[in-house]
């Protein structure tokens, strides 16, 4: 738990320096995430976006150091909830700091509430559960917490839902009923993990909108994973964008939406229906398939499916980093806008 405010500013929440994941399995080791530095400030919403086995869960799992048992993880990851960064990177997943944290001053919620929620218990009696473990106090005054939480989400009859078991409720009020978990203690961070994805549209917008809301009045800070650019765009600050484990470019949202800097940002992009776009504009895929997880190209890991890639350079040395502009890195060969 070394404190180190080396490149800590101190609108930081978190930061990830150079973290790496490979899990050990039979067919040999899943480099899942390869070097991956991303930073989040305080009440700032980071939007990861990228496809599936990009690596984005496995990064936030890295954070609350809830990695599967056949993992390894090197790095440096520090959260500064309160004042003074604490390492993270190394603390085992059951020790007395990472208890502390978890449900604490970083709450998650995930795309399956039956994740965070038993289904045993009554909503209420887990919210309060979690007030007490963490703060203590009368269990009245944790109930009286869980109905205030319960409001807050727009659940209806808070007073009564506090009975209500996860079974009893559909899946957009279960959805709220998570986040009123994930917010009993105030969390400096909340952990969100496709958490609209198996929702219809017109949920997803209100849970989006709420996320929203209780983000700007709690002042929280969101790292808001998704596959869907739509959503980084209705939600995010700042966007990091992954392939295969690495994050290949960063930027405000309004840098990685109007210039992308990466030729997979631009693909990904290209491949978003947009409402009044001329009939004849044909949505773009992007051609190849990700590659298996045991065999990651060498050079940059999008060569093989990059309609720019240089051969003799891109499938040989990895690539550098490439500032177009202040806040916006892109990891790629073809710098200064040749992509
Ligand atoms: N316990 C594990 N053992 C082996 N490989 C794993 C394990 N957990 C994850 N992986 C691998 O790590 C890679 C990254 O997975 P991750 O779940 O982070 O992707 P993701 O970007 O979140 O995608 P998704 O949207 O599908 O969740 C994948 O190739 C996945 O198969």
């Amino acid at each position: 738990m070394a404190n180190d405010m080396t490149n800590f500013p101190p609108e930081r929440l978190l930061d990830l320096r150079d973290l790496a994941v490979t899990f050990a399995t039979a067919e040999g080791p899943v480099r899942a995430v390869q070097g991956v530095s991303y930073h989040v400030n305080r009440g700032e919403v980071l939007g990861v976006v990228g496809e599936s086995g990009s690596g984005k869960s496995v990064t936030v799992r890295a954070i609350m150091r809830l990695l599967a048992r056949n993992a390894t993880d090197t790095g440096t990851i520090r959260f500064a909830p309160d004042g003074e960064p604490l390492t993270l990177s190394g603390q085992p997943r059951d020790s007395k700091l990472m208890r502390s944290l978890r449900g604490n001053r970083i709450g998650m919620i995930f795309q399956e509430p039956m994740t965070a929620l038993s289904p045993v218990h009554s909503i209420g009696t887990q919210i309060a559960r979690t007030v007490l473990l963490h703060r203590g106090g009368s269990k009245s005054a944790a109930r009286d917490r869980a109905a205030e939480l319960l409001a807050r989400v727009q659940l209806p009859n808070p007073g009564e839902m506090l009975d209500r078991y996860p079974h009893q409720l559909s899946g957009g009020m279960r959805q709220r009923a998570m986040i009123a978990l994930a917010l009993a203690c105030d969390p400096a961070l909340l952990i969100a993990d496709e958490p609209t994805t198996a929702l219809d549209v017109t949920t997803e917008a209100q849970i989006l909108d709420l996320l929203r809301g209780l983000q700007k009045d709690l002042g929280m800070a969101i790292v808001f994973i998704t596959h869907n650019f739509g959503v980084v765009a209705d939600i995010a600050d700042r966007v990091a964008v992954m392939y295969l484990g690495q994050v290949v470019e960063t930027g405000s949202v309004d840098d990685i939406f109007y210039a992308p800097g990466h030729p997979y940002t631009k693909a990904l992009l290209g491949s978003i229906p947009r409402l009044g776009a001329a009939k004849r504009h044909r949505l773009q895929t992007i051609q190849g398939m990700v590659p298996d997880p045991y065999h990651i190209p060498k050079g940059c890991p999008f060569h093989t499916r990059c309609d720019h890639v240089r051969p003799g350079l891109c499938d040989v040395t990895a690539p550098p980093v490439f500032s177009p502009r202040p806040g916006q890195e892109v990891r790629c060969h073809l710098t200064g806008g040749a992509a």
